[in-house]
């Protein structure tokens, strides 16, 4: 059997994917199946920590938070992101792996608080660990929160598993005759001011070295070929 390209690796799932078909919340034929992609690459001794948007039930800079003070609608965002992350606990704990969530906002009654060292412990473990609250500040979003938490916890990749499958020269939801790139470099990426993340999220992982994989969440079997080192997505690297 062949090993996976990486030992540690920073998972972060689309909020926004999550409601599948539906106009807003959970689906769960949609968060069963992106839990059974996860399983498939715990079980191949990866150690994994997963960060999940809020998109799906509430977005900062979305037109239903319009009049609102830009960071209490973004606190919604980051308590979307723990409803969300303690959904994903659940349907992995029904998946037989175990989960641990730990949130960058004091809601100790809920979710036990990040703490960098016990998230390290539970990684040795074997523990998938969910980060939950983002960074735990207004004016971030949860890629911004997946670079950090890659960088802390020493991930060896990003992976950004997204509705798109890949990184193009324009988004292609508006511009259908973007292309995709097999890789491009942080510098390029920001020049161009290439919308599949933020520029801040881009710009931290730029300077702690720390390699993104962009693909689609959509497609069967992308995360596994992502994690064995195929050809799949864009890689966005220093
Ligand atoms: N150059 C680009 N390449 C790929 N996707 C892009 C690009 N520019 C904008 N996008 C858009 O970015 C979206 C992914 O970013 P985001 O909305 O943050 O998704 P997520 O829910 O995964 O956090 C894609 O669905 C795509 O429509
Ligand atoms: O560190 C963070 C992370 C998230 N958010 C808020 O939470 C929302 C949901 O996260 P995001 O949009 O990144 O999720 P996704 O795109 O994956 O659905 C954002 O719009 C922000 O309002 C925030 O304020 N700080």
């Amino acid at each position: 059997m062949t090993t996976p390209a990486y030992k540690r690796v920073l998972l972060k799932l689309s909020g926004e994917a999550l409601m599948g078909d539906d106009a807003y919340g959970i689906n769960r034929a949609t968060i069963e199946r992106m839990v059974a992609d996860v399983a498939e690459i715990s079980k191949l001794g990866i150690e994994l920590a997963i960060v999940i948007g809020g998109g799906n039930i509430f977005r900062g800079v979305a037109p239903g938070a319009q009049g609102m003070d830009r960071a209490t609608a973004d606190y919604m965002g980051m308590l979307a992101t723990v409803m969300n992350s303690l959904a994903l606990a659940d349907a992995m704990r029904q998946a037989g792996l175990t989960a641990r969530v730990m949130s960058a906002i004091g809601i100790e009654q809920v979710v036990e608080p990040y703490v960098r060292p016990k998230a390290l412990q539970y990684l040795e473990e074997g523990k998938v660990v969910v980060f939950a609250a983002g960074t735990g500040n207004p004016f971030f979003t949860t890629d911004t929160a997946a670079a950090l938490r890659g960088s802390e916890i020493g991930a060896q990749i990003v992976l950004k598993a997204t509705k798109v499958d890949g990184v193009y020269t324009a988004d292609p939801k508006k511009d259908p005759s973007a292309t995709r790139y097999a890789s491009i470099s942080f510098d390029e990426a920001i020049a161009k001011h290439l919308q599949v993340m933020d520029a801040t999220a881009f710009a931290l992982c730029r300077d702690q070295k720390l390699p993104i994989k962009v693909f689609s969440i959509i497609k069967p079997g992308a995360l596994k070929r992502v994690v064995m080192g195929e050809d799949e997505g864009t890689l966005v690297h220093v």
